[in-house]
């Protein structure tokens, strides 16, 4: 047993750890933030409060039996033919975090994915949050799993006298170094939230019975290669040469690591994210689809606060200035050996983007 951050760690058989509080009960995300865990500070812990009960009603939504017509895509909505159609999910979802981190009164100023602009919530609020609300929406109609990602920052009081729209940008356009915090939720046959305050990045997952996030994952470490690359695979012929040239080495067991690697890809983000960090091995989007604000900054950092590496196949995530709200990158994410091996093959990011359809 280990001692960390106020909670012992006991190692299971398996290698797997469990915290455990001296009488030998269970942490929950709020105690492990709390004083007796990481001390994260009053107003995290109110953020999170929120933002955990925001995702609590998420989850709840997807697995809903009347998500199947929740989850159908009608097109533009707010406008007056639109008042009695039910809204996309990821529309609902976004509406659930928004009313949840107004309501923490911790937040100056929300960016999403869903939103065309940064909605500035209060001029006190210490806190920048930058989401992805519901991320692998276009699954859900096959209960496909989901997920929440989400970005912490500190706001920017030297910009406090500037109009609420500038600022409000300004402080969401923060590089991925300046990160608080970050995570995300996935939404499968377990609930977790996986999250980072920069020591670490740690797993909880939802007990239903008591509606506490509990953890599970102390301390996830990526182990420095996996045998798994995660990429749609039928975009090869778009893909540049160096990239062809790393998956069919890999896939014979020709790189760095003699083994072959396999393949595995469900299409959503969060859920690619969570084995690759559990199994090792990379996941990687060669085109410019993901976004570097609500999902490239966040993942990257708790990819590197777990010993791996976020990429866009020349360098550093985390060292982007984003210049755009809604940027588009290449991304690729995972064990750092991996990601060093497919960044020396040099051409690895997708140029063309024919428009795919599905
Ligand atoms: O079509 P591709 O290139 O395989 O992209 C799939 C990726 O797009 C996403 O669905 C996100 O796209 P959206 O932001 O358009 O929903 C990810 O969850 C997934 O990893």
């Amino acid at each position: 047993m280990s001692s960390r951050g106020g909670f012992d760690f006991k190692t299971s058989a398996s290698g797997n750890h469990r915290a455990v509080t001296d009488d030998g009960g269970i942490v929950t995300l709020m105690e492990y933030m709390g004083k007796g865990g990481e001390n994260v500070g009053d107003e995290l812990v109110v953020l999170f409060s929120h933002l955990e009960y925001a995702c609590k009603r998420i989850a709840a939504l997807v697995a809903s039996p009347f998500n199947s017509t929740l989850g159908k895509t009608f097109g533009a909505v707010g406008g007056s033919d639109d008042r009695d159609k039910p809204k996309p999910l990821d529309i609902v979802a976004n509406d659930i975090i928004l009313s949840s981190l107004r309501k923490s009164g911790k937040v100056s100023v929300m960016a999403s994915e869903e939103d065309d602009a940064p909605v500035w919530l209060a001029d006190d609020g210490p806190f920048v949050v930058v989401l992805d609300p519901l991320d692998g929406s276009r699954n859900i109609d096959a209960s496909i799993p989901t997920g929440t990602i989400f970005g912490i920052y500190n706001r920017l009081v030297e910009l406090d006298h500037l109009p609420v729209e500038e600022k409000g940008m300004l402080n969401s356009l923060q590089s991925g170094s300046k990160l608080v915090a970050s995570g995300y939720v996935l939404y499968s046959s377990a609930t977790i939230m996986c999250t980072s305050f920069g020591s670490g990045t740690h797993a909880f997952t939802l007990d239903h019975s008591t509606g506490d996030f509990i953890l599970t994952h102390p301390h996830i470490k990526i182990s420095s290669r996996g045998q798994i690359y995660s990429v749609n695979d039928a975009r090869y012929f778009d893909w540049p040469e160096g990239l062809r040239r790393y998956i069919d080495t890999v896939r014979q067991g020709k790189g760095q690591h003699p083994k072959k690697y396999s393949a595995r890809y469900i299409c959503s983000l969060v859920a690619d994210f969570h084995r690759t960090l559990l199994y090792g091995g990379l996941a990687m989007n060669p085109r410019d689809h993901l976004r570097l604000v609500y999902e490239a900054n966040p993942l990257s950092f708790l990819a590197e606060q777990a010993g791996g590496k976020g990429s866009d196949g020349k360098g550093r995530i985390l060292s982007l200035q984003p210049v755009k709200l809604h940027q588009r990158l290449p991304l690729f994410l995972g064990s750092p050996d991996d990601i060093e091996e497919l960044q020396s093959y040099g051409d690895v990011q997708q140029k063309v983007n024919p428009g795919y359809e599905v």
